[in-house]
C-alpha cells in the first residue's frame, strides 16, 4: 500500500533556483526509507512537503488518500510527524513531561488522554525516568529521543525524520536505531535524510537519491553498489561495499559477510 506518493513536485523558494524540479516517488506503508544527497540537493525541502509545512508549488504529494493541501493541514500533521535535526528547535517546555504533552494539549484532548500519551511515548522511546527533567539538561541523544516521544504523542502514521544520527556518538546511535526499530516494528513508515551511506545501506529497505533538486534514484538500496550511479550524486560507496568489491562475496551486515567468510574458508561454525 502506498504511504506516500510525490508526483511531478516542484518548489522554488522565492527568487532562488528550483530546489526540487518534477520530483516523482511513492514510499510504501510500514517501510523505512533513506533520503540520501549532496549538500543543497533539496533533502530538507522535500521532507517539509510531507506535513504541509510547505505546500507543493508544482505537482503533488499524497499521504495515504489525503493530498497535501491547506485544507488537509490538520489531518496531515497528526498524521505524519517530522522530527528536525536540532532537537532545540523542537522544545517548548520546561520539563520532558510537559514537553510531550504539549501537542496532544494543542489538539485539545482530556487530561486523562494527554496523561496516557505521555506515559506511553516515554516508554516506547524508554525515556519514562526523565519525565520531571529539564531537556535542556540532557544529552543530545536524550533530546533526540524526548522530541521524537513529543511527535509519538500525536500517534502518527508516518515518521519523518532530518539527520536523525548526525552528532550521535556510537553508543547513542544504536540506542536510537534500537529505538526506531521498535516502531517500524509496530508498523510505522520511517523516512529519514542522511549523509550517511553506511546506514543508509545497511539499515534502510527502500532509497531515494537526490542530485540537484531532481530523483537521480528511487528504489532498492542494492543502488549503493554501483559506483558510477553515486559518483554522479556526488556520494561514495557504502565501507562495507568498498571492502568486497572483487572478491566476490557480498551481503549487507557483518553477520553476513562473516558467515560467507566461514563458509569460503571452510571454518566450523
Ligand atoms: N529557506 C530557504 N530560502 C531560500 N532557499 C533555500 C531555503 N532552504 C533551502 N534553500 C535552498 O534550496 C536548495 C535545497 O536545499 P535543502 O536544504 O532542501 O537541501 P538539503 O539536501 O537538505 O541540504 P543539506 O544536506 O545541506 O541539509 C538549496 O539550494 C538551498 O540553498
Amino acid at each position: 500500500m502506498e504511504g506516500i506518493s510525490v508526483s511531478k513536485m516542484s518548489y522554488t523558494y522565492q527568487g532562488e533556483q528550483p530546489a526540487l524540479k518534477n520530483v516523482s516517488f511513492n514510499v510504501t506503508s510500514g517501510k523505512k526509507l533513506a533520503i540520501l544527497g549532496a549538500n543543497g540537493s533539496g533533502k530538507s525541502t522535500l521532507i517539509q512537503h510531507f506535513n504541509g509545512l510547505i505546500l507543493p508549488q508544482k505537482g503533488t504529494v499524497k499521504i495515504r488518500e489525503d493530498f497535501v493541501e491547506k485544507k488537509n493541514l490538520k489531518t496531515l500533521r497528526q498524521k505524519v510527524g517530522i522530527i528536525f535535526d536540532q532537537p532545540d528547535d523542537q522544545i517548548l517546555a520546561s520539563t520532558v513531561w510537559e514537553d510531550v504533552a504539549f501537542g496532544p494539549r494543542n489538539l485539545r484532548l482530556a487530561e486523562e488522554e494527554v496523561q496516557h500519551r505521555v506515559k506511553k511515548a516515554l516508554k516506547q522511546m524508554e525515556i519514562e525516568e526523565l519525565g520531571e527533567f529539564s531537556p535542556y539538561e540532557l544529552s543530545l541523544g536524550q533530546k533526540k529521543k524526548v522530541a521524537i516521544a513529543g511527535v509519538l504523542a500525536m500517534k502518527p502514521e508516518i515518521l519523518v525524520f532530518d539527520e536523525p544520527f548526525s552528532g550521535l556518538d556510537p553508543g547513542s546511535r544504536e540506542g536510537l536505531k534500537k529505538a526506531l526499530d521498535t516502531l517500524h516494528g509496530r508498523g510505522h513508515t520511517l523516512i529519514f535524510t542522511t549523509h550517511n551511506v553506511d546506514i543508509a545501506y545497511q539499515w534502510a529497505d527502500q532509497l531515494l537519491i537526490l542530485k540537484e533538486g531532481q530523483v537521480l534514484h528511487s528504489g532498492g538500496v542494492e543502488a549503493l553498489e554501483n559506483e558510477d550511479l553515486l559518483s554522479k550524486g556526488n556520494l561514495e560507496l557504502p565501507g562495507l561495499v568498498k571492502l568486497l568489491q572483487g572478491t566476490g562475496i557480498a551481503g549487507k551486515d557483518s553477520a553476513e559477510i562473516n558467515r560467507t567468510l566461514k563458509e569460503a574458508l571452510g571454518i566450523e561454525k
